[in-house]
C-alpha cells in the first residue's frame, strides 16, 4: 500500500494535468482498481477536500478481534452488517505482509482478480498457504454475518451489487454535497482523468 501511494503521488506530480485532490485521487484509484480486476463499476463521485491533520490512532478495525470489535468500528460509521461483510470481500484482492501487520499471505488463490472466492475460502475453512485472519473467521462465526457469507459464495452477482454499494457509502463518508457540487462543475476533466488513471495504474 505505501509503495502504490508512493507511486500515485509521483504520477500525479508528473502529470498536473490530474486537477484532484489526494483524496479524490485514492478513491478514485480504489475503485479503478476494483473495476481493472474484474469486480464491479462503482460510481465515483469527487469533492473530498485534503487534509494536514491526521485522524487519532486506533480508528481502524483490529485484525485480532471478533463480531463485538467489528460492529463497533463499522456501525460507529452508519454502516451495517451487510457491509461489513461485503467490504471485507475486497480481500479477494492482494495479501498481508509479515514487515506490516504481521500476518502473511494472500486470502485467495488468484489475489489479483476480483471475484466471490474470499467468501468460498472462508466457507472451506483453513487451506494451505491462504490467509484467514481473526476477524474474518469471525464472518463465519456470527450467524448474522454468516448469512452474508454463504450469500455471496453462491451468488457473485449479490456480492458485486452489495460490494458496489458499501463502497460507495464508505468512501463518501464526510463528503458534503456542497463540496462535490463546486468539483462536478469538472466533471468532464475527471472523467477523463479517470480513464488516464487507468493506465497509469498498469505499472
Ligand atoms: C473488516 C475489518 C478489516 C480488517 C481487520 C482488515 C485487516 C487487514 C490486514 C491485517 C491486512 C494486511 C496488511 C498487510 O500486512 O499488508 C489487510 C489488507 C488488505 N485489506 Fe483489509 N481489513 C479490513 C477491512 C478491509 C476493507 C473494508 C477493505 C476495502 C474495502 C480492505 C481491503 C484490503 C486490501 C485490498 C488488502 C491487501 C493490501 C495489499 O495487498 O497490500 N480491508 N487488511
Amino acid at each position: 500500500m505505501p509503495n502504490s501511494f508512493y507511486a500515485l503521488d509521483h504520477r500525479k506530480s508528473r502529470l498536473n494535468i490530474l486537477r484532484i485532490t489526494y483524496a479524490d485521487l485514492y478513491q478514485l484509484a480504489g475503485v479503478v482498481a476494483v473495476e481493472v480486476t474484474g469486480g464491479p463499476t462503482i460510481d465515483f463521485v469527487p469533492g473530498r477536500k485534503d487534509s494536514k491533520v491526521s485522524p487519532k490512532e486506533g480508528r481502524l478495525p483490529d485484525a485480532k478481534k471478533g463480531p463485538p470489535h467489528l460492529r463497533d468500528i463499522f456501525y460507529r460509521m452508519g454502516l451495517s452488517d451487510k457491509d461489513i461483510v461485503a467490504l471485507s470481500g475486497a480481500h479477494t484482492l492482494g495479501r498481508a505482509h509479515p514487515e506490516r501487520s504481521g500476518f502473511d499471505g494472500p486470502w485467495t488463490r488468484e489475489p489479483l482478480k476480483f471475484d466471490n472466492s474470499y467468501f468460498v475460502e472462508l466457507l472451506n475453512g483453513e487451506s494451505e498457504g491462504l490467509l484467514q485472519l481473526p476477524s474474518d473467521k469471525a464472518l463465519v462465526e456470527d450467524p448474522e454475518f454468516r448469512r452474508y457469507v454463504e450469500l455471496y459464495a453462491k451468488d457473485e452477482d449479490a456480492f458485486f451489487k452489495d460490494y458496489a454499494a458499501s463502497h460507495k457509502k464508505l468512501s463518501e463518508l464526510g463528503l458534503s454535497p456542497s463540496s462535490s457540487k463546486i468539483i462536478q462543475k469538472d466533471g468532464s476533466i475527471l472523467a477523463q482523468s479517470a480513464v488516464e488513471l487507468q493506465s497509469l495504474l498498469q505499472w
